[in-house]
């Protein structure tokens, strides 16, 4: 691609940006989950435009782990509590800029409020 990458050079790979990117993505700032459906794109090393677990050899170990365990927690956070926001903020008013550092932060933290909801057994 003509760059030149001396010996030695760390090298960070800026999944952010690429997840972002308008080229890749359309209205990439948009939560639109049902951009996967019918897509051949997956997270597992080999689509370079997503790479949350990185790619090649020493891509994320703990990947399979993580797609049983997230959705598992996820699942069971919204099955047994009742979701509210804080400080009068509603879904369209959420703060959603971001803090510049390794790892992606919210600026201005979420406060979520959960509240038991009553789960029957069967
Ligand atoms: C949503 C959850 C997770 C994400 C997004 C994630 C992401 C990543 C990423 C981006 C890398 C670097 C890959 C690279 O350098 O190309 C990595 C490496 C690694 N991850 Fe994860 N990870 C997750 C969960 C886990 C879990 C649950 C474990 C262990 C149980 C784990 C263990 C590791 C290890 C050991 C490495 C280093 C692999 C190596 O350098 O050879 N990760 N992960």
């Amino acid at each position: 691609m003509g760059y030149f990458i001396p010996q030695n050079t760390q090298v960070f790979v800026n999944a952010r940006s690429i997840g972002r990117d308008p080229e890749a993505w359309h209205k990439p700032l948009s939560f639109k989950p049902q951009r996967f459906l019918g897509s051949d794109i997956d997270d597992k090393g080999q689509n370079f435009e997503l790479i949350p677990f990185g790619s090649g050899r020493r891509m994320c170990i703990g990947m399979p782990f993580a797609h049983k365990v997230v959705p598992f927690v996820l699942a069971s956070l919204l099955h047994c509590f009742d979701w509210e926001l804080g400080s009068n903020l509603t879904p369209e008013t959420i703060d959603m800029n971001e803090r510049v550092g390794l790892t992606l932060r919210k600026l201005v933290p979420l406060k979520a409020i959960p509240r038991k909801r009553i789960v029957r057994d069967r």
